[in-house]
């Protein structure tokens, strides 16, 4: 698929109608404001253009930085802000590489911000729980890793157990190394294990895509338990249809920008649009 370079219909956040978003919403649950998320990539860029001669005499002349190798930087985050309230569950949508893992990633805090802040209120609790279970390891062994990593203690994680087997419906395979699972098992018990704990930020990457319709429906009643406790849920997704039934707002971010900021219906019919318009180019 072929991408602009720039999209021209850009949301200015002053123009963002939060007093439409967030009738009967709570207080701000996190904050971003202008948030810069810069990779550095080792040895990623070009060596030269020209001939192959052309390339040979520059090294010659370049040893030292041949040696030290380049440095390429993606701005994978580029200026974001918003603020969400507690009650919402967020959905975030665009085309692969546009961002939303990088964002989501940097409101869990495991990427620190080159530019710009991130505030949450309360704990933000799944703080990569995707990112410290083991394939390696047993689905037995990852709850406790997952329980731990979302500030249960050992006694709490033991206590839900059962719980979190029976949610996730794995049954025996829970026995079974990680690695072992299809990609809708792995799914549900990472689901089981993120929203363990009723937190007061749960963010989800992918992890509904794979699930079938009965695990969604359970998915969709868990994100619903957690808004009503007053907790925020953001869901990155490619399926829209997912983001639509489970989230009241969406955020579509397009090359590391925001673009538009409003309800799932309104944001994912104009993504919808965007795509269709990308296809034909
Ligand atoms: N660890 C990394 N090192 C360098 N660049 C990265 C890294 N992770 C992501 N990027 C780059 O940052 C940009 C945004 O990537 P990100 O994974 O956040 O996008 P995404 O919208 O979640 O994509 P997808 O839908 O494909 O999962 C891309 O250009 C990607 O190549």
């Amino acid at each position: 698929m072929s991408m602009p370079q720039e999209i021209d219909f850009e949301v200015d956040a002053d123009d963002l109608s939060f007093a439409t978003l967030n009738k009967e919403l709570g207080t701000p649950s996190l904050v971003v404001d202008d948030l810069y998320i810069t990779y550095k990539v080792w040895g990623g860029k070009k060596v030269g253009t020209g001939s192959a001669k052309q390339r040979r005499v520059r090294r010659a002349l370049d040893r030292s930085r041949e040696h030290v190798g380049a440095i390429t930087s993606v701005e994978a985050v580029r200026g974001i802000s918003f603020v969400a309230r507690h009650g919402e569950s967020i959905g975030i949508v665009g085309v692969n590489g546009s961002g939303k893992s990088t964002l989501l990633r940097a409101i869990a805090g495991l990427h620190p911000p080159t530019a710009g802040s991130v505030f949450v209120s309360g704990e933000p609790s799944l703080l990569g729980v995707n990112a410290v279970l083991m394939g390696s390891l047993t689905g037995e062994r990852n709850i406790m890793i997952g329980g731990l990593a979302l500030g249960l203690t050992p006694t709490q994680v033991r206590e839900r157990f059962d719980e979190i087997v029976d949610y996730s419906g794995i049954g025996d395979a829970i026995y079974m190394p990680m690695d072992a699972y299809s990609s809708g098992m792995g799914a549900r018990l990472r689901f089981a294990i993120s929203s363990a704990a009723v937190p007061d930020v749960l963010m989800i990457d992918e992890a509904l895509a794979t699930g079938d319709a009965a695990f969604r429906n359970k998915s969709k009643e868990r994100i619903d338990e957690i808004r009503n406790n007053a907790g925020t849920v953001f869901l990155v997704s490619h399926s829209l249809a997912t983001v639509e039934a489970m989230c009241t707002r969406t955020l579509w971010i397009h090359q590391g920008k925001l673009v538009m900021d409003g309800p799932s219906h309104d944001v994912c019919e104009a993504y919808r649009a965007f795509v269709r318009a990308s296809d034909k180019r």
